[in-house]
């Protein structure tokens, strides 16, 4: 299958200032693409470059198959949705929708047939003949999505659509965009700085930083097997532990050594990974280093550790051990016994290790 979007070594300059760096992306036909990084990381631009909003400095990138690179915005058959709605204030709700349609000298059956559609799919019905300023914040969004949605088009851009809405209609609306792109099969390519916003939409996940494609995956294999100390920090909430290890080759397999907080070594032994330099950052999930007997397997691995903090959290309880000079982060069941000041038996699944060089931060497993 061709691909709908097709990004190759893609540059973005403002003036002499790099801000995209040869990136290089292409999506299917019903992906959905969630760019993430953190602020100032670029994602904005690439939407924009993607939209045409910007030109780009260098590369080419098509849509459906058609080299768009010099096309205006008009012409490259996308909507996009922007963080601020830009809803006609003077117009009710349907003619908000349905505008576009008439710019573009679609019938007036056609548009009503549409306007209900989609009011029904995003139940707006009620909301139809009120100003965008007689509206919430939440119901605005849909009314934006509304008009990105009449459109058909071949992609579908989002820029943080999300970001000025309240934590819990956050969720919400996060389904309902993850639901539309189910039930529609539509492409998009969705903006956020928000690591779980990403890992909940998306098929295919863009990490950036500093304008460099860091890692490109599905929300599994990014999770899993983050590409770099970056990547592993940036994605996971709490984050994944990044504890500064020895690796000492031990007949097969290897002893991994971590110095505890009171200065004691403890050793856990990994039995399938190669080789690796002596020194390395060990990377460990909080769900990935459980309590003693509560965690079993062939790659587990037990060690005492001394417990400095406990924080229950409803269904689990976290608590926080020093290792390697490092607050590691253990995710434990709700009823651990576990005492701040105490020692406690801690499951560590290697089965789940990821190994970091200390310098360069790129992965070695
Ligand atoms: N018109 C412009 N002229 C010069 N520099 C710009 C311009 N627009 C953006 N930049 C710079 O480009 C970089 C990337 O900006 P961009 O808005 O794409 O980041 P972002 O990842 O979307 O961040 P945020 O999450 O804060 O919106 C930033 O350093 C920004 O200052």
């Amino acid at each position: 299958m061709a691909p709908i979007l097709d990004i190759k070594n893609l540059y973005k300059n403002y003036g002499s200032v790099e801000i995209l760096k040869d990136i290089n992306v292409s999506i299917e036909p019903g992906d959905f693409l969630v760019l993430v990084g953190p602020s100032g990381c670029g994602k904005s631009t690439l939407l924009n470059c993607i939209a045409g909003l910007e030109p780009i400095t260098g590369g080419t990138l098509s849509i459906g198959g058609k080299d768009m690179t010099h096309v205006s915005p008009k012409d490259r058959d996308i909507a996009m949705v922007f963080q601020s709605y830009a809803l006609y204030p003077t117009m009710s709700v349907a003619k908000n929708i349905t505008f576009g349609m008439k710019v573009r000298g679609v019938d007036a059956a056609t548009q009503a047939a549409k306007l209900q559609e989609v009011a029904s799919q995003l139940q707006i019905e009620p909301l139809l003949n009120r100003r965008p300023g007689q509206l919430s914040g939440g119901q605005r969004q849909r009314v934006a999505m509304g008009r990105a949605l009449v459109r058909d088009p071949k992609l579908f851009l989002f820029d943080e659509p999300l970001s000025n809405l309240d934590a819990k209609l956050r969720v919400e609306m996060r389904s309902e965009i993850k639901k539309l792109h189910q039930n529609l099969g539509a492409t998009m390519v969705y903006v956020t700085h928000d690591q779980i916003e990403a890992m909940t939409l998306a098929t295919k996940i863009v990490v950036l930083k500093g304008g460099v494609v860091q890692q490109i995956g599905t929300p599994a294999e990014i999770y899993n097997n983050p590409a770099n100390l970056f990547v592993a920090d940036f994605m996971g909430s709490p984050a994944m532990n990044l504890i500064p290890a020895k690796a000492k080759r031990n007949g097969s397999g290897l002893d991994i050594e971590i110095t505890r907080g009171d200065g004691a070594p403890i050793v856990l032994k990994d039995t399938h990974s190669g080789d690796l330099p002596e020194d390395v950052i060990l990377g460990l999930r909080p769900e990935d280093i459980a309590e003693a007997g509560f965690r079993a397997g062939q790659d587990v691995q037990e060690a005492q550790c001394l417990i400095d903090m406990v924080e229950p959290a409803g269904a689990d309880t976290y608590v926080v051990a020093e290792l390697g000079g490092k607050q590691v982060t253990a995710r434990l069941h709700a009823e651990t016994k576990a005492q701040p000041g105490a020692m406690l038996d801690l499951a560590f699944d290697l089965g789940k290790v990821s190994y970091f060089a200390p310098g360069t931060g790129e992965r070695l497993n």
